[in-house]
């Protein structure tokens, strides 16, 4: 990775998967070459702004032609760590954490799920779509065998710091935290908030916005 890459604002980071989205797309319509004119229409940005952000990453169009649709699929998943798999252990198999381990689309974002912890004795030794549950006592020694430095949590809002108390002593690198509650963690712990009821204000703000 060099300089440029290491800049590259977070509201291009985010704009990143949608130009993948449209590369696969391009790809399975048999478009081997896609503008960035046609991501910026079918994205609904600027045209200036996606050859920009692509810049960042040192994705260069060809006048006229635009970029290859394979190159752009790989320098993009490279980027954003979807070709590598990081794997994870997911705390509270609830409603929530439930569907999250049904869900194989993470896989193709580069996570990968390879067991699951709960303090409900009847899941220890069940599975969702292959991934094992198991009591929460086992957690350490499953971390210990595995190596896995990334959490999610899906367990309820008065578990939420116990349970991430719990994998900063274990010596977790991330948390994935789904709970509404701002976890406490050291400097060095790297935290991912992210719930799909922050996005109902703004939808219901740009509802009012444009009746
Ligand atoms: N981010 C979002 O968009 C979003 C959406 C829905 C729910 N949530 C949040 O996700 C969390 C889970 O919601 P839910 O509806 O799945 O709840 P749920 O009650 O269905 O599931 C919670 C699970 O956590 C388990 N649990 C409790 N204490 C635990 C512990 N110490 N260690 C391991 N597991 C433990 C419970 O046994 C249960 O199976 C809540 O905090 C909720 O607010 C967030």
């Amino acid at each position: 990775m060099d300089s440029t890459q290491l800049h590259l604002p977070e509201p291009a980071l985010r704009r990143l998967p949608w130009y993948l989205s449209y590369a696969k797309l391009a790809l399975e319509r048999g478009e081997t070459t896609v503008s960035s004119t046609q991501i910026a229409k079918d994205i609904g940005v600027e045209a200036s702004m996606v050859a920009k952000d692509l810049s960042y990453i040192n994705v260069t169009g060809k006048t006229r032609v635009g970029y290859s649709t394979f190159t752009l699929i790989e320098v993009i998943e490279t980027f954003l760590g979807f070709t590598e798999t990081h794997k994870a252990f997911l705390f509270g198999v609830g409603r929530l954490g439930g569907a999250l381990l049904q869900d194989n689309g993470l896989r193709q974002f580069g996570l990968e799920i390879i067991a699951a912890f709960d303090v409900k004795f009847e899941l220890a030794g069940t599975n969702i779509n292959h991934i094992p549950i198991h009591y929460i006592d086992r957690m350490n020694e499953l971390r210990q065998q595995t190596g896995v430095d990334i959490g999610i949590l899906t367990v309820p809002i008065n578990q939420a710091q116990e349970v991430a108390d719990m994998m900063i002593q274990a010596d977790f690198k991330a948390i994935w935290n789904f709970t509404p509650i701002r976890i406490r963690v050291p400097n060095n712990i790297v935290v991912q908030n992210t719930s799909i009821y922050a996005h109902l204000a703004v939808m219901f703000n740009r509802l009012r916005m444009n009746p």
